[in-house]
């Protein structure tokens, strides 16, 4: 039994028409988290994703940072290297990742592991399936959002085989007992910066929290059960920076970060989760979206801004975090 109330709605969206599309942007336009069913993901999809994430984080560390992280933003992030709120904390997170960039004509644009190397059709498959599940949450947004004519106009710029920064992430948060209060947060404060993000976290694993935009206070957000033996978990998908740019501020980018909860302090229980950061296209015009919900907006986002490209759009959301040079 989860230890906290769930204050996330739950989409199925096994069926796309009207109705859950609707349920879908009255998600995303206020907390901008969302709990989906209904996903061609099956339990075992998901329990063999999270077996190959531990089996790489249990290596030595020496196989682990044979693809070391750099600027690209691919390879293997090791403990405390990413730091998501620097001006709150001195630390780096306490977890290790290992960021996959978009497979495009079955080739990574990075070198991966030997680990991995051994694996590639699983994650090949495994990303490939998170970009369909993320194609059709845009065709409901698109059409909760009323887009004249033309639903598929946001799917359309994410094609599957184009460029894009999408990355699929694979996250671990060893077990740690810390009762300071200053060592309690396992992912600082921050927001995501593409389209969406859709990601799996385990049982008993808990420890996201959003800072609501409606209550403004930080909420827990549990883990819930399947509803079936084969169904997996309803997994969580919530709407990032350049969408929300991209429609003027209706759809919501909400500030998340992840802690140890109190009963963690306790356990030392880890934490895995696997992240699916998409991105539109990179050449994609973020051209203000021919929604009637979106042009009643005036003077916000991209509705008020010189034509960005997508990849322009992210190169100044990091620039303003990081201070990097482009
Ligand atoms: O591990 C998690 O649950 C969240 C990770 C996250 O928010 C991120 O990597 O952007
Ligand atoms: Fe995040």
């Amino acid at each position: 039994m989860a230890d906290t109330e769930n204050p996330v709605a739950v989409v199925d969206v096994s069926e796309i028409n009207q109705a859950t599309a609707d349920r879908l942007v009255e998600a995303a336009s206020t907390l901008g988290f969302v709990f989906i069913e209904g996903s061609a993901f099956t339990q075992k999809d998901v329990d063999e994703a999270f077996d190959l994430s531990k089996r790489f984080f249990e290596l030595p560390v020496e196989q682990k940072n044979q693809v070391p992280i750099d600027e690209s933003n691919y390879g293997y992030s090791a403990m405390n290297v990413e730091n998501l709120d620097p001006d709150s904390h001195v630390k780096g997170d306490p977890k290790e990742a290992f960021n996959f960039g978009q497979f495009q004509n079955g080739e990574l644009p990075h070198k991966v592991p030997d680990f991995f190397q051994q694996n590639i059709d699983q994650v090949q498959a495994l990303q490939s399936k998170c970009h369909q599940l993320s194609i059709r949450l845009l065709k409901l947004l698109g059409m909760g959002l009323k887009i004249e004519n033309d639903p598929d106009w946001f799917a359309d710029r994410h094609r599957p085989d184009a460029k894009s920064e999408s990355i699929l992430r694979f996250l671990y948060y060893p077990g740690q007992k810390k009762t300071d209060p200053q060592e309690v947060i396992r992912a600082g404060a921050h927001t995501d910066y593409g389209t969406l993000t859709l990601l799996f976290q385990k049982k008993d694993q808990d420890g996201l929290e959003i800072l609501s935009p409606v209550t403004k206070k930080w909420t827990p957000v549990p883990f819930l059960p399947a509803k079936d033996s084969q169904s997996c978990p309803p997994l969580i998908v919530n709407i990032a920076d350049l969408l929300s740019f991209w429609t003027a501020g209706v759809l919501k980018s909400a500030i998340h970060r992840v802690k140890f909860p109190p009963r963690v302090q306790q356990t030392g229980q880890d934490r895995y989760s696997i992240v699916y950061f998409c991105h539109p296209e990179n050449t994609t015009l973020l051209e203000p979206v021919p929604s009637p919900i979106v042009s009643a907006v005036k003077g916000r986002g991209a509705n008020n801004s010189d034509l960005l490209t997508a990849k322009q759009h992210l190169d100044k959301r990091l620039a303003a975090t990081y201070g990097w040079k482009y």
